[in-house]
Parts: structure tokens; C-alpha cells; sequence
């Protein structure tokens, strides 16, 4: 069951001396955080649980019932469950029938931000670190009108930002020392111009931060990162599963923004903030609003809605019909209410769950909601191809891909048992068109390179990436400490800590993925003769191929 923040005073306390924070320094946040235990697992039947529900939930549905927005008739209410808190059905709920509404003026968005006392200095900040920063506020003023909701959330969930160094070392892959400064796939970059980064392997010549971030342009909130981002140290480097990657950037990411609002709005404005705040509290906000809020309704990009932000996922529920609506009051109202619905018929004493998104990948589901489900299309990896700015051709291919809608860097999710992405193969031949094919990247080609590296280039050029995207796989595979076998094993042992289970479950996908691009790969290797090269297909087009593929020469009588 997730742990409830207790940590700060009753309402009935004094106010918290100036030193404390409503979360308690790193150590004991992970403490607390990582000795959670579940007692039983993810993906069975979810259980509802006999226990009484915890004074805050009580008190909770106490205020919402007081304010109206549910009654004893609500279809639906608080419940203890297998994953924490969720949504209980009071009596039989129908298909598409609404479980709760909730109206707008009890909604956490930029909005409510800016009607509040910090909203002057929030405006120009991204929305999810105003509202991040409002939570946080809230959370640590003794008189806040959010107390009952705030009481609620979660210390933090199994989200891989939460783990603790020795919960993430199951998904660091292992630390290998690098000889030359050199790996294989760096040295086969260096020698064809090709990068295809499997894992976040890089020369081991400096200490490097090596990251970025995609924000998404509605919420503000970064995107799941594909760039490898971690400290190297000179010496040695790390491998680690995407997952490591992903949310080391993350959590990188959350304390730089933490830093600049640090700087920028809570420490010049004392009177408005006279408690500590740390990057952790900071980091707490944002695993909320990364599991909780609700984005892309009708003008609301990042909105956390108290009641509804209890209802849990299941893996089942394969509808991709939302679930949630915003819409208008009533006749006579010019109020909003956010509005959720049940996607399948529910029995009374069962527990109301939806489906969050069917297209987030295991890494993802992990990252932010921190839980996987079995389904292989979950299982996904992300490889990263560069043009290398060391290429005789960098210019020209840059141009190429930038026309074609790519740029120097290209990331291909590749979902197990899926094709691959349609644009990767034409993407793979560029960046290794050389040698005697350069001629296609010359400017009278610029318009019909597209359509020619859609079809294999030539031998040379398809072979290559072959090997490059094969060894890269093996290389990224090598580094796994465990087997597939010795994963599969552990899990079904069962009884797996839901963390441990979360890192098991995904090293094994991500190696599973790696074999099936391999194996692709090696298919492509062994059908090389088979395949026509652009040379042929020109021939072919002027009519200088024969019917058995036979080249007819000019003859002259
Ligand atoms: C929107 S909240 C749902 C309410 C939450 N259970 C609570 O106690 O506050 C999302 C979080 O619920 C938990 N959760 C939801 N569905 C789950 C599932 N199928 N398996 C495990 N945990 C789940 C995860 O901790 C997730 O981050």
C-alpha cells in the first residue's frame, strides 16, 4: 500500500518550526520510500483490502461530501487496495457510466497558481514547475485550503525517481573499464561514420554530463529522455538499462529547474516561503504530477483533479477511449466539471480502473507511474543514431535528414515483435552512405535521395548497417549482468520486492528487444544478395535489364 505523507503536523498543530520540511532530507525519504513492500503483486486481480480506510482518506471524503461533490449515493469511493489507495465501487456500476464529478474550483492547475499568493511570481515559469511549486507550498502551510487533498498523496510511488542508489544498481548494467578510451561501437563510428548508441556507453576521455530532455510543448513536462545521461568517470563507464538512463536525466533535469526556482523565486521571496525547500520536495511534486495530473483535456494541459487522481490503471482495460471528459455544469452554469467514467462494467465492492495509456512502453510506465505490465508491446528500446560531425558527408546528410523532417540525431522506439520505425532503415542508410555511393548525397540528387535510401543503396551500404546496428546490440547485450534465463527465473520465483520486479521486468525486456533487432538484423545480413541495390533498379528503369535480370548490353550492329 502506498505510504501516506504523514510527515507534516495535523491541522490542529502549530505551525512547523522554521527549520523543518514537510519531506524529510534525502536519507530518510529513500528510507522510507524503499522499504515499501506490497503484499502481493502486480498484474493478479487487484484485491481490495478489509482494513479501515487510513483518518485522512476519512476525512478527505468528509470534506468533499461536506462540499458537496459527493454524497452517499457517489457510485464510487476511497478504498484501500493492492496499489494504495483507488476508487471502490459502492454498487453496481455500468459500461460508460459516470463514477464521480468533479468541479473545477477544486482543481490544481497553472490557474489556481496564478490566483494565489505566489501566482505574481509564477508567470513566466513552465506549468508544471508552478504548479510543483504551489504543492509544495501548500503542503508546508499550516493553513492550507488543500490540507484534506494534500493529506492523501502518496510519500512517493515505485517510480524509478524514488529509488534508492541500491534499488537502481538492479538497473545498472554493469560497470565495465574502458581500455583505449574506446568501445566497440565508438570504434565503429569512428571508422564508418556511424554511431548507433545502444547503451550510454561513451569515450571514457573526460568526465562528461551527457543529456537532454524533449519537453512537451502543452505541459511543459519533459518527455521520457533517450539520451544517455550520466557522470562518466574517466576511468570507467557505466552501462546501465535505458531506464537507468532516462531517469537519472530526469531527476538531473528536475534539480536543475529546482535550482533556477530556488534561485529565481524562493529564496528572494522569504516571506512568502519561511521554511527550507529542498530538491527533493522538489523532486516529490513532480513524481505527483508525473503519475496524477491529467493532461490534453479541453484547454486543461496539466490539471491534478483530487478524487478522480485516486483511480488506478489496469493492464486489462484495453479501450483506447478516454475515460475522463471535461465538461460544462449544467444548463445554467458556466462551470466546468471534469467528469470520469467507468470503461467497463463494475460489480459493487470491486475496484473502478481504467486504462492510462496503451502506447507508453514499460520504461515509461515505470518512470512515471512505477509499475510494468507483462504485454510484450511494453517492452520497447530506443536507439540512437548520429550523423557523425566527423563525416566527410556531415554537411550534406545533415541537410538530408533535416529535409526529410530528422535532424543529426534520430531516436527509433523499437517495440518488440513491431516493425521497425518505416523511417529508420532509409535514416541507417544515410548516415552510412559512402565510398562509392557518396555521389547520391550531390545536390542534383537532393530531391530523390529520400526515395532511393528507402530501398537498399547497395551492398556495401546495406552490410554496413547491418553490422553496425548487429554489433551495437551485442555490444549493449554483453553488458547485462543477468541473463534473460536468470531474469525469467527470479520473476517466476515470485515474491519480488515491486521495485525489484520493476527492474527485473525491464532489464529482461530491454534485452529482449536488443535480440530481436539483432535477430532482424541478421536476417537482413543473410538475405544481402537477394535484395536490389540502386544500381540495378536504374538499370532496370532504362530498360536495361533483361527478363531474367540479366543486363543487356548495347550491341551495335
Ligand atoms: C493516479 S495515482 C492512483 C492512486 C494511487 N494508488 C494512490 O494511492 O494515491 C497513480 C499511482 O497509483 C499506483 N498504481 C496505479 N495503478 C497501478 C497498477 N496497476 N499497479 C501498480 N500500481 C498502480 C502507482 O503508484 C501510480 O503511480
Amino acid at each position: 500500500m502506498a505510504a501516506l505523507l504523514h510527515l507534516h503536523p495535523p491541522l490542529s498543530s502549530p505551525p512547523p518550526p522554521p527549520s523543518s520540511s514537510f519531506l524529510s532530507p534525502a536519507t530518510t525519504l529513500t528510507h522510507l520510500c524503499s522499504s515499501r513492500t506490497k503484499s502481493t503483486h502486480h498484474f493478479k486481480t487487484p484485491a481490495i483490502k478489509s482494513e479501515p480506510l487510513p483518518p485522512a482518506v476519512e476525512t478527505f471524503w468528509k470534506w468533499l461530501s461536506d462540499e458537496k461533490v459527493v454524497s452517499n449515493k457517489s457510485p464510487a469511493k476511497p478504498g484501500l487496495v493492492q496499489e494504495g489507495l483507488g476508487l471502490v465501487a459502492q454498487r453496481d456500476i455500468g459500461r460508460n457510466e459516470v463514477v464521480l464529478e468533479v468541479p473545477k474550483r477544486f482543481w490544481i492547475n497553472p490557474d489556481t497558481v496564478s490566483a494565489s499568493d505566489i501566482g505574481s511570481l509564477c508567470g513566466g515559469l513552465k506549468p508544471w514547475v508552478s504548479v510543483a511549486l504551489f504543492l509544495i507550498r501548500e503542503m508546508m502551510r499550516d493553513d492550507s485550503p488543500w490540507r484534506f487533498y494534500l493529506d492523501v498523496l502518496p510519500e512517493c510511488t515505485d517510480s524509478t525517481i524514488y529509488w534508492s542508489e541500491e534499488e537502481l544498481l538492479e538497473i545498472q548494467v554493469s560497470m565495465i573499464s574502458v581500455p583505449d578510451g574506446c568501445l566497440s561501437s565508438l570504434t565503429l563510428m569512428l571508422t564508418t561514420g556511424i554511431l548507433a548508441r545502444t547503451s550510454n556507453r561513451v569515450p571514457a576521455v573526460e568526465t562528461v554530463w551527457y543529456g537532454g530532455v524533449v519537453y512537451d510543448g502543452l505541459t511543459g513536462l519533459p518527455k521520457i529522455l533517450h539520451f544517455p545521461a550520466m557522470k562518466f568517470d574517466p576511468n570507467h563507464t557505466f552501462a546501465g538499462t535505458q531506464l537507468l538512463s532516462t531517469t537519472t536525466g530526469v531527476k538531473e533535469y528536475v534539480k536543475s529547474e529546482f535550482l533556477k526556482v530556488e534561485k529565481e523565486i524562493i529564496l528572494p521571496n522569504e516571506e512568502l516561503f519561511p521554511f527550507p525547500v529542498t530538491s527533493d520536495d522538489f523532486l516529490w511534486a513532480f513524481g505527483m504530477l508525473r503519475s496524477r495530473a491529467f493532461s490534453r483535456l479541453r484547454g486543461q494541459n496539466l490539471v491534478l483533479i483530487p478524487l478522480a487522481d485516486l483511480i488506478n490503471h489496469s493492464p486489462s482495460i484495453t479501450t483506447e477511449d478516454y475515460a475522463w471528459e471535461i465538461k460544462g455544469a449544467g444548463l445554467f452554469s458556466r462551470d466546468l466539471i471534469f467528469s470520469l467514467r467507468s470503461p467497463i462494467p463494475v460489480k459493487a465492492g470491486e475496484q473502478v480502473l481504467i486504462q492510462y495509456d496503451l502506447n507508453k512502453s514499460n520504461g515509461e510506465l515505470a518512470l512515471d507511474y512505477g509499475f510494468i505490465e507483462s504485454r510484450s508491446d511494453r517492452k520497447g528500446y530506443t536507439l540512437t543514431l548520429d550523423i557523425s560531425e566527423s563525416d566527410a558527408n556531415f554537411g550534406d546528410k545533415l541537410d538530408i535528414a533535416e529535409s526529410n523532417g530528422m535532424g543529426g540525431t534520430a531516436y527509433f522506439d523499437i517495440v518488440l515483435g513491431r516493425p521497425l520505425p518505416s523511417v529508420m532503415l532509409p535514416y541507417l542508410r544515410l548516415v552510412a552512405l559512402g565510398g562509392t555511393d557518396a555521389f547520391l548525397l550531390e545536390s542534383i540528387f537532393r530531391n530523390s535521395i529520400w526515395g532511393h535510401l528507402e530501398l537498399p543503396v547497395s551492398r556495401a551500404n546495406e552490410e554496413l548497417i547491418c553490422q553496425v546496428v548487429r554489433n551495437a546490440c551485442k555490444s549493449a547485450l554483453s553488458g547485462y549482468r543477468t541473463t534473460i534465463e536468470e531474469d525469467v527465473e527470479l520473476m517466476k520465483g515470485g515474491n519480488l520486492d515491486p521495485r525489484l520486479e520493476i527492474a527485473v521486468g525491464i532489464r529482461a525486456g530491454e534485452k529482449e528487444v536488443l535480440q530481436y533487432i539483432d535477430g532482424i538484423f541478421e536476417e537482413r545480413e543473410s538475405e544481402l544478395d537477394e535484395y536490389e541495390y540502386y544500381q540495378e533498379r536504374r538499370l532496370r528503369d532504362l530498360g536495361l535489364v533483361g527478363e531474367q535480370g540479366e543486363i543487356i548490353f548495347w550491341e551495335p550492329k
